[in-house]
Parts: structure tokens; C-alpha cells; sequence
């Protein structure tokens, strides 16, 4: 593989000293396109939440290449619709990066962000106030805010979540443009189907790595039900490092070994820094305890 974008090392993330991912170790090559699927409540926005830095690791690593950009977007109910605000200035926030919170727009700006809810199927949208969208019509509009960020790395957490066919076909799309282009996408999805479609590669996430790899060998029901397996064993009392045999095995499909249970995360002293694990991107978000 090239130089990956993006590399899990033994990576542990959670809230209040409970890990929600456990033990992830792999890479996300330059120019992929893949699904993380796995059910509910089984770590995938929080494996988002920890590649953009929101979280911090409680063990391990998220390496990322220097100089990547990073477009991230959020659930839609962790949007809040209610703010003031119209969808030009939604789109404009993908501007950041480039002007800066106070900065000023230029005509190329204007043109860039028309350009892009044109691409959304938002024409004439810009002056409606976001709390008059439809859910649909709000997705779109970030999805004009990512296409105007330019990143090289974009992370959309359950884009398709009650949208209707029309409108996921033509975010479906837009990600198709993007990995047409070598972009680095990654995609929180449910609808297995369409993952099998559109997906080269998978991720299958139950708190820890299922299985990980090209979407059609990954996704078969085996594998499905070590998903729901692991995420039906799971207890939030559980001690935080349960050895691999108590879940069903040893999972490695993509990436390098996992679980190496040295238990030294059980401080709940995590640091964010950006250290560069062995063979993967400098620049990440580390526990600051290195390797094993
Ligand atoms: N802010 C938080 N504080 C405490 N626990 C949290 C927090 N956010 C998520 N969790 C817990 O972490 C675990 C993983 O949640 P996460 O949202 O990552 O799952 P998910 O796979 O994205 O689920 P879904 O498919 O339902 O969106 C769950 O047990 C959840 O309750």
C-alpha cells in the first residue's frame, strides 16, 4: 500500500473510561472508499469523533498524514437546525480552512459556493433559512459544504439516515465524484446493500475490528453475525480489556495484528498529541503511550 492517510494503532476511545472502539489497529489507504458498518451503538461515531480529534484515544493511536485536509460531517441530529442561519452560510463554513472565521469572501468564493448547491441540487436555495429545509434538503446542503471544503480526507456519519431513494442516489453520486478524484472517504452506513453497490472496501465495527477488508468478502453472514455476536456480549460493566477468545476469535482481515492487552489504559489519563506510530502518517492523535 502507499503511505496510508490514515492508521489505527491499537487505538481504544470511549467516554468516562469505557471504551466504545477497543483495541483498532489498521490503514486507510490514499484514494479509498469505505463503508464502517456495524449496529447501533457499536463505536462508529465515535471512530469518527477520534479521527478529527474531537475525542482524544484512551489507548493507542490515530495517525494522519501530514497535510491533510479533513472534511467531517456529523450526524444530522447532532446538527442543530435551530441556529439563525442561512444555507449560504452553511456552505461558506466549508470556506474556513481557506479565509479563516473573519476573512473575507471573493468572487471566486461566491461562484465556488453557487457552484456547489448547484452540484447539490440546491439551486436557488442560498438565502432559506436552514430551519425550513427537509431533511433531505439540509444533507444536501453540507454536502455543498464539503464539496466546497475541497478535503482530501471526507468523513460523513450516516449521510443516507432518512433520505429518501432520489436523494441518496445523488449523494451516492457526489461520492462517487469524490473517489473519482482520489479523495479518502469513509462512510457510516446501514443499508447493507447499498454498501455492496457502492463500497469497494468495509470495515465492520462491533466496539472492535469484525473484519475489515474488500466489502464483498467482508460482508458475509459470518461475519454479520460475529457483529452482532460481539455487540450481544458486550456489557458496559465489562472489564475494559476482554481477551479475544471470550468474543469468538482472533479478527484480522486488514491492517496489522490487534489486541495486544498490555491493560496500562486503565488510568484514564488521556493525553491528545500527535505521535507518529511505526509505519503510519505523522501527525494524529495518540494516548501518548507509543506502541507496544
Ligand atoms: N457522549 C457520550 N458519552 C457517553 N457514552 C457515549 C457517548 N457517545 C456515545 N456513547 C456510547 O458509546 C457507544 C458507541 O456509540 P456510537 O455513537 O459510537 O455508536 P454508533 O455505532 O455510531 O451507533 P449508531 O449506529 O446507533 O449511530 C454506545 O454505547 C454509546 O452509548
Amino acid at each position: 500500500m502507499t503511505q496510508p492517510v490514515l492508521a489505527f494503532r491499537d487505538l481504544t476511545l470511549g467516554y468516562d473510561r469505557h471504551p466504545a472502539v477497543h483495541h483498532l489497529t489498521g490503514d486507510v489507504a490514499r484514494g479509498s472508499l469505505t463503508a464502517v458498518v456495524g449496529p447501533n451503538g457499536s463505536g462508529k461515531s465515535t471512530l469518527m469523533k477520534g479521527i478529527v480529534g474531537v475525542l482524544a484515544p484512551l489507548g493507542g493511536q490515530v495517525g494522519v498524514a501530514p497535510g491533510t485536509r479533513i472534511a467531517y460531517l456529523a450526524q444530522q441530529s447532532e446538527i442543530d437546525r435551530t441556529f439563525p442561519a442561512r444555507v449560504i452560510d452553511l456552505v461558506r463554513l466549508g470556506l474556513w480552512g481557506k479565509r479563516g472565521l473573519l476573512g473575507r469572501y471573493d468572487a471566486a468564493d461566491h461562484a465556488n459556493c453557487r457552484k456547489a448547491l448547484q452540484a447539490v441540487g440546491l439551486d436557488g436555495f442560498q438565502d432559506r433559512p436552514l430551519d425550513t429545509l427537509s431533511g433531505g434538503q439540509l444533507q444536501r446542503a453540507l454536502f455543498a459544504r464539503v464539496l466546497v471544503q475541497d478535503a482530501d480526507l471526507i468523513l460523513l456519519d450516516e449521510p443516507f439516515n432518512a433520505i429518501d431513494v432520489n436523494t441518496v442516489a445523488d449523494l451516492v453520486a457526489l461520492i462517487r465524484l469524490w473517489h473519482g478524484e482520489k479523495r479518502t472517504i469513509l462512510v457510516v452506513a446501514h443499508d447493507l446493500d447499498l454498501v455492496r453497490r457502492h463500497f469497494p472496501e468495509t470495515l465492520i465495527l462491533s466496539r472492535r475490528k469484525v473484519a475489515w477488508g474488500p466489502t464483498l468478502d467482508v460482508l458475509i453472514p459470518e461475519n454479520l453475525a460475529r457483529a452482532r455476536n460481539f455487540d450481544e456480549a458486550w456489557s458496559d460493566d465489562a472489564p475494559w480489556c476482554e481477551p479475544d477468545h471470550v468474543h469468538g476469535g482472533p479478527d484480522h482481515v486488514h491492517g496489522g495484528p490487534d489486541h495486544g492487552h498490555s491493560h496500562d489504559h486503565h488510568d484514564g489519563h488521556a493525553r491528545h498529541e500527535h505521535p507518529r506510530p511505526a509505519g503510519a502518517p505523522a501527525h494524529g492523535h495518540g494516548s501518548g503511550r507509543g506502541g507496544r
